[in-house]
C-alpha cells in the first residue's frame, strides 16, 4: 500500500513544530535525529503548513540524492533569502532550471574547474594566504613575546576567516580586500549564517510570511545590503579598469561583465542584481562553512594531543627544513587528510540539506508526494552510518586508514558536501583551503589550552553553517622546524 513514512503525532495548526522548537541545546539536527531514533530513517512531520520529510541514513539520503535526486532536487523556501530579492539571483535558493544550471556550469567554469584551480596565479594566491595566515599568529606570537608573555593567545576562527575571505576574493574578483572590510565581513557572515538557518515561523506558515513576524527577513536585508555594497564596489572598479583599457584578469567578474545585459534563456538577463545574488552566495557560503571548519578541526586536535602530535610529526616528516606548506605537499599527508575527513564527519558545517520533490516519488515503500520538504540530516547520517560503527561519537583519523571513503558525493555515509545535482558547488577549492590552511596552522606553532582550561566548550551554534557556541580561543607559541 503506498503511504507517508511514519512520525510523530502532529498538534492543531502547528502540526510537529514544536517537536523542533526553538530549544536551547536540542537544535534541529539532534531533533530530527531523536525522531529517527523512534520512528527510522524515514520520517513524515509536518511544520505549521509545510509538509516534510527527514532522511537520516546512508540509504535514504542515497535514494534523495542519487536514485530519486532528478525529482528530489528542488529547494526548500527560506524566507531569510527573500531579503533584497537575494533569492531569485541565488545558486543556492533557485530552482534547478536554466538559470541555476546556467550560473552553477559558469562558476564551475571560472572558478572551480581543474584547469582553473591548476592556474599558476590561482594557486600562489592560495598559498599565499596561507602563508598569510601563519605570519599573523607570528606577529601574535611575537607581540605577546615582546610583552613578556610566554606565548599568544589565539581567536582561531578570527585568524583564519580573512584568509579564507582573501581566497575566494582573489579567486573570483581577482582581488584582496582590505582588512577592515575582511573583518567585517566575518562579523556579517556569522550574523547571516544564524538569522538565515534559524527557525522562523515565515518559513512554516508562508501565508503570514509578509508580516515578517520576527523580524528575520529585516534583519538580513541589512546583512545583505552591506554584502552587496561590497560586491558592488567590485564591479565598479573593474568597470573602470575596464573602461580604461587596463589588461583583462579573465576572471568569473570579467566572465559575467562580458554577459551583461545578455538575455541568457528563461528570460533572464545577467545584471547587477544576477552579479550581486552569485557572488554573494560564494563568499558568504563558501568563507563561513570552511572556517568553521578548520576551527572544529583544531578544537579536536587540541582535546586529541595523540592526533595532534600524529598530525604535526606527519608534517615535520613531509615538509622538512621548509616553513610553508604547499598545495603540491597536501597529497603526501594522509594523516592530514583523516584528520579533514574526520572533522566533517563528526562536525559536517552544513548540517542538514533543504531539498523539494518537484514531482511525487516513492522511497524505500514510502510515497514523497510532490511538493514535500526533503530534509537530509547530514549530521546524523554522517554519525550513525553503519561504517562508523566502531565508536561513532569519537575523533578518530585512524578510522580511515587503508579505507577508500571519501566525501564527493560517492559515499553516503559521509557527505559534508551533500551529493547529487546540488552538491557543494565550492567543494574542489574547500578542499584545498581546508587542507592547506589547517597544515599553515599546525606547521608552524605548538598548540596548547590557555592556563586552566580544562577541554574544550564543544557546544554548537545552529546556523546554515553550524559553528562553535563558544567561539575557540588556543595558545601559540612558535615551533622550531
Ligand atoms: C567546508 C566547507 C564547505 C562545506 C562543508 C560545504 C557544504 C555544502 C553543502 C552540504 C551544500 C548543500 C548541498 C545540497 O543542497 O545537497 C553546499 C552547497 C553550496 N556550496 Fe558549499 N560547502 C563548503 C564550502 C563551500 C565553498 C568554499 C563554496 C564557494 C566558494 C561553496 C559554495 C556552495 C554553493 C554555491 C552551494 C549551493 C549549490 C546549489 O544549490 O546548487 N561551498 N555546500
Amino acid at each position: 500500500r503506498r503511504r507517508l513514512p511514519p512520525g510523530p503525532r502532529r498538534l492543531p495548526v502547528i502540526g510537529n513544530l514544536h517537536n523542533i522548537g526553538r530549544k536551547k541545546n536540542n537544535p534541529p539536527h539532534r531533533a530530527f535525529a531523536a525522531l529517527a531514533d523512534r520512528y527510522g530513517p524515514l520520517v513524515s512531520i509536518r511544520l505549521g503548513g509545510v509538509r516534510a520529510v527527514v532522511a537520516s541514513s546512508s540509504a535514504a539520503a542515497m535514494e534523495v540524492l542519487h536514485r530519486c535526486n532528478g525529482e528530489l532536487a528542488g529547494r526548500g523556501s527560506v524566507d531569510a533569502w527573500h531579503a533584497r530579492g537575494h533569492h531569485a539571483h541565488s545558486i543556492i535558493a533557485l530552482p534547478p532550471r536554466r538559470k541555476w544550471r546556467a550560473m552553477r556550469k559558469l562558476c564551475a567554469e571560472e572558478v572551480f574547474a581543474p584547469r582553473r584551480l591548476a592556474a599558476a596565479e590561482l594557486r600562489a594566491a592560495r598559498e599565499d594566504e596561507a602563508r598569510e595566515l601563519a605570519r599573523a599568529v607570528s606577529d601574535e606570537v611575537a607581540a605577546a613575546i615582546g610583552g613578556s608573555l610566554p606565548a599568544a593567545t589565539v581567536a582561531v576562527a578570527c585568524a583564519v576567516f580573512p584568509r579564507v575571505a582573501g581566497v575566494l576574493c582573489r579567486s573570483v574578483f581577482s582581488e584582496e580586500l582590505d582588512a577592515a572590510t575582511a573583518r567585517k565581513l566575518g562579523e556579517v557572515v556569522r550574523e547571516a549564517v544564524v538569522v538565515a538557518g534559524t527557525p522562523n515561523l515565515s518559513d512554516f506558515f508562508p501565508a503570514i510570511a509578509a508580516a515578517d513576524v520576527l523580524g528575520v527577513r529585516r534583519r538580513m536585508e541589512k546583512l545583505v545590503g552591506w554584502t552587496y555594497g561590497v560586491i558592488d564596489r567590485q564591479i565598479e572598479l573593474r568597470r573602470r579598469r575596464r573602461a580604461a583599457s587596463e589588461p583583462r584578469k579573465n576572471d568569473l567578474l570579467d566572465a559575467t561583465l562580458d554577459m551583461e545585459g545578455e538575455v541568457q534563456g528563461e528570460g533572464w538577463v545577467m545584471n547587477r542584481d544576477a552579479m550581486r545574488g552569485m557572488f554573494m552566495d560564494l563568499l558568504v557560503a563558501g568563507s563561513g562553512s570552511t572556517t568553521s571548519t578548520i576551527e572544529w578541526a583544531m578544537a579536536e586536535l587540541l582535546q586529541n594531543p595523540g592526533c595532534m602530535e600524529k598530525v604535526q610529526e606527519e608534517l615535520k616528516r613531509v615538509l622538512g627544513a621548509r616553513t610553508h606548506v604547499a598545495e603540491s605537499d597536501i597529497s603526501h599527508l594522509p594523516y592530514l587528510q583523516a584528520v579533514v575527513k574526520e572533522t566533517l564527519r563528526l562536525h559536517p558545517t552544513v548540517p542538514i540539506g533543504l531539498n523539494k520533490a518537484e514531482a511525487t516519488v516513492e522511497i524505500q515503500g514510502y510515497r514523497i508526494p510532490k511538493g514535500t520538504t526533503v530534509y537530509v540530516n547530514i549530521w546524523d547520517i554522517c554519525r550513525r552510518a553503519k561504517a562508523w560503527e566502531d565508536d561513532p561519537e569519537k575523533f578518530l583519523p585512524e578510522r580511515f586508514a587503508g579505507r577508500d571513503v571519501g566525501f564527493l558525493g560517492t559515499n553516503f555515509e559521509l557527505i559534508p558536501f551533500g551529493a547529487g545535482r546540488r552538491i557543494c558547488l565550492g567543494l574542489p577549492l574547500a578542499e584545498r583551503m581546508l587542507h592547506l590552511m589547517l597544515a599553515s596552522l599546525l606547521h608552524g606553532f605548538e598548540w596548547t589550552l590557555p592556563d586552566g582550561q580544562v577541554g574544550v566548550d564543544m557546544g554548537e551554534k545552529f546556523g546554515l553553517v553550524l559553528s562553535m557556541a563558544t567561539p575557540l580561543r588556543a595558545v601559540a607559541k612558535a615551533k622550531q622546524i
